[in-house]
């Protein structure tokens, strides 16, 4: 197993680094420092609604004996032209508007009359309503300090500083601090762009009525969500028919919009194993598509290598076996650090825990490594099997959170011993 794994992860290097907008690079490794061209916020500013004021004008004001100043204009958020405040005067100020020149702090509208000339003031009167409150005077009840209610200039981070550091996982707050600091674009490793296909006469798109023999492709949906999840841009094909020719028809359409390429079925022993037919000995090409039977359960049959002619359309493909529990966990094992390779992004694996198994395991396939599926419990550390270990045990997958490991000597597990656990959300 270890071995195709790296095998896998070491003949893939990270995608070459693009410029992409913001939200398009979500989730994606920046390849590049970010200074910051502007100090944030670039200008002192008010933190509340309220009235921007001198402190000696309201340093002895109380709610008896307020302080009355005159109101010498209204500041919005992105005024550009501002009222001087001289002794005696005060303007009406909001949240993140420019502090006015002359002002020394703000007082939150809470501390006044709010202009009416009466009690405290709960909120403003809308501009809309009452455009004379920009005007008239206000009273105020309390003292403010030099600086209160002011966000300084530069208090978030300074002209010059770095913001974000090369290797950094784009998640949405990054992606708030690049747009604060006014950058539309940044340099990142792409998403990898993932083709999914699947293999089988007998497949059947999920809506359509089933014939005889035939069964639901569910592969194909599986593995697109999952390499979405795992950070790709998924394209899922559907499924190809058992037949050679067709199936390589098919990859080379997909080589142009592939970075990697993910089959599912047609890797066993069968007369109609298309995949390994279609690929093996494609050329004399030492890259090319090699055949494996690992030491696991489920899959056992993996391939792995490049398929397509050089440059652009070159791509790594990794060849799944066709049983849906099979190809899930082969795509946790193998294709979901081969995406994460190519992003560039750690870790490339789940995370493994050790846990017990209070039920404990009655049998495991002695020489090969086993993947139970469980339900892992972290409040107790603690992991329960779900369903069998057939692997075509759809259902118990999808109430699985987590992989069981039993290694490849261990054939059975008393019930409360210890296990690794590979977490799968
Ligand atoms: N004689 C032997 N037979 C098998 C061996 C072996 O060593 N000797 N290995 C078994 C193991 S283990 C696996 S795993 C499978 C792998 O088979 P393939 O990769 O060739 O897959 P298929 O034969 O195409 O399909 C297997 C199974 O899965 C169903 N399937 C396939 N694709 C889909 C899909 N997209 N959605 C839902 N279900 C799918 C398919 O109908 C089959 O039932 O080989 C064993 N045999
Ligand atoms: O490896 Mo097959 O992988 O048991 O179903």
């Amino acid at each position: 197993m270890s071995e195709h794994l790296d095998d896998v992860l070491g003949r893939l290097r990270p995608l070459d680094p693009i410029e992409l907008r913001l939200l398009e690079a979500q989730g994606c490794v920046l390849v590049e420092d970010v200074t910051v061209p502007v100090a944030l916020p670039p200008f002192d500013n008010s933190s509340m609604d309220g009235y921007a004021v001198r402190v000696a004008d309201v340093a002895a004001a109380s709610e008896e004996f307020p302080a009355v100043l005159t109101v010498v204009g209204d500041i919005a958020a992105g005024s550009g032209e501002l009222p001087r405040v001289s002794p005696g005067e005060a303007a009406r100020i909001m949240t993140g508007a420019p502090l006015p020149p002359g002002a020394e702090a703000v007082v939150p509208v809470e501390w006044t009359d709010g202009g009416s000339g009466g009690g405290p003031a709960s909120g403003m009167l809308a501009h809309s309503a009452a455009p004379e409150g920009a005007g008239g005077e206000v009273r105020v009840h309390r003292p403010a300090a030099a600086r209160a209610h002011v966000r300084a200039r530069g208090s978030d981070v300074g002209a010059g500083e770095l913001a974000l550091r090369a290797g950094t996982v784009l998640g949405a707050p990054q992606i708030s601090l690049l747009a604060a600091i006014g950058r539309a674009t940044v340099r990142v490793r792409p998403r990898p762009r993932v083709v999914v296909l699947s293999t089988g006469s007998e497949l059947v798109p999920p809506g359509e009525p089933l014939g005889p023999g035939q069964i639901y492709d569910s592969n194909s949906f599986a593995l697109a969500a999952a390499a979405r999840d795992a950070g790709a841009i998924a394209y899922r094909v559907g499924a190809v028919t058992d037949d050679a020719a067709t199936l390589r028809a098919t990859i080379e359409d997909q080589l142009i919009r592939a970075d990697l390429l993910v089959t599912t079925g047609g890797v066993s022993v069968g007369a109609y194993d298309v995949v390994k037919e279609a690929l093996t000995g494609l050329g004399d090409d030492a890259d090319g598509v090699r055949f494996r039977k690992l030491a696991m359960q489920p899959g056992k049959p993996q391939g792995f290598g490049f398929v397509g002619e050089g440059g652009r359309d070159r791509a790594p493909l990794l060849a799944l076996p066709g049983n849906p529990v099979s190809a899930y966990v082969s795509f946790e094992l193998f294709v979901r650090p081969a995406i994460r390779t190519l992003m560039g992004v750690e870790p490339v694996h789940r995370t493994v825990v050790s846990a017990v198994c209070p039920e404990g395991v009655a049998s495991s396939l002695p020489g090969r490594r086993q993947f139970l599926r469980g339900r892992y419990d972290a409040d107790e550390n603690a992991v329960t099997p779900v369903g069998g270990s057939g692997s075509h045990l759809v259902k118990a997958l999808a109430h699985a959170n987590a992989l069981i490991v039993l290694p490849e000597e261990t054939t059975s597990l008393e019930p409360g011993g210890t296990v690794d656990v590979v977490l799968l959300d």
